[in-house]
């Protein structure tokens, strides 16, 4: 499928200026976005066809997975990885123009959950004590400090939301480390892959497995030797509870191959012989926006 023929409609985590809407319009263009309150939100629009695709954060370098996203995607979900945007994140401190003087004596901070611990140095050392705030998104932290002169309070958010909001840029770059990169994934009803544009790498498959309930010893080095007999290379596995009781868990592997590659239908094959239930969420590419 080729972005350079269709504008398609796509569900972001908004308001205008998260780091969703810049992961989406690199992607996909500024036509045919559309903003929705929380990460659910978006998955359900395009699960429901009310959108084609979504665009939604799944990893942090610094944080890790995204929870909200994980718990919609793989719990219950028929939807597909159709590509996946890597996006360098930068952090700033934003207040409004108002509060410029003020910024010492804040009483708040705001931002989304994963922003925060993104600067959770950064607030210990200069603003100890001042209390964090969560908020839906970086860009709904910003749009309201911008609504409201009268509280003097900050945001963590991008450059543009600090454009986007009018906000002054109090400090910037305020992440504890350097490295800070966001996965995102495009989730469609269909499953499908974004052609291979630019230098994008080999494809990646996204697999969640889970092991048979009568769970043997070394169960977990039988998986991983299915794949590495066959040279299929893993770029992440991380287990995740099952929500069914303590100590149950699941696997989400990312496999660099395409799941039409026969040493990946073979590798499907002896998973099943080893009794684990396999879901493919489809292969893509990864448009690295670094
Ligand atoms: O709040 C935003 O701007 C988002 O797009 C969400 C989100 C996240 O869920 O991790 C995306 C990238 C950054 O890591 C911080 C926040």
């Amino acid at each position: 499928m080729s972005l350079t023929t269709y504008v398609p409609s796509v569900a972001y985590l908004g308001p205008e200026a998260s780091f969703s809407h810049v992961a989406a319009s690199r992607f996909f263009g500024k036509e045919g976005l559309v903003p929705h309150p929380t990460i659910p939100d978006c998955i359900e629009a395009v699960a429901k066809g009310q959108v084609a695709y979504a665009i939604v954060p799944l990893e942090n370098a610094l944080e890790g997975s995204v929870p909200l996203t994980i718990d919609y995607l793989f719990h219950g979900s028929d939807l597909f990885m159709t590509a996946e945007v890597k996006l360098p994140i930068e952090q700033h401190l934003l207040v409004h123009p108002q509060n410029a003087e003020r910024v010492k004596e804040i009483d708040s901070i705001q931002s989304h959950p994963h922003a925060l611990a993104q600067c959770h140095k950064y607030f210990q050392y200069h603003y100890r004590g001042v209390p964090l705030i969560q908020k839906t998104s970086t860009a709904e932290a910003a749009r309201y400090v911008s609504e409201h002169p009268e509280e003097n309070i900050a945001a963590v958010a991008n450059l543009l939301a600090a454009k986007t909001y009018d906000l002054h840029m109090a400090e910037e770059r305020i992440h504890d480390f350097h490295f800070n990169h966001t996965r995102f994934v495009v989730l469609s009803l269909r499953k499908e892959k974004f052609e291979k544009i630019g230098r994008s790498p080999e494809p990646k498959t996204t697999l969640m497995i889970r092991l048979p309930e009568d769970d043997e010893s070394g169960k977990l080095h039988q998986i991983l030797s299915v794949f590495a007999w066959r040279r299929l290379n893993l770029s992440k596995i991380e287990s995740r509870p099952l929500k069914t009781g303590l100590g149950n868990y699941f696997f989400i592997v990312d496999v660099m191959e395409d799941e039409m590659n026969p040493m990946m239908q073979g590798a499907f094959e002896e998973l099943a012989a080893l009794d684990c239930t396999i879901q493919s969420f489809g292969t893509y590419y990864v448009y690295d926006y670094s």
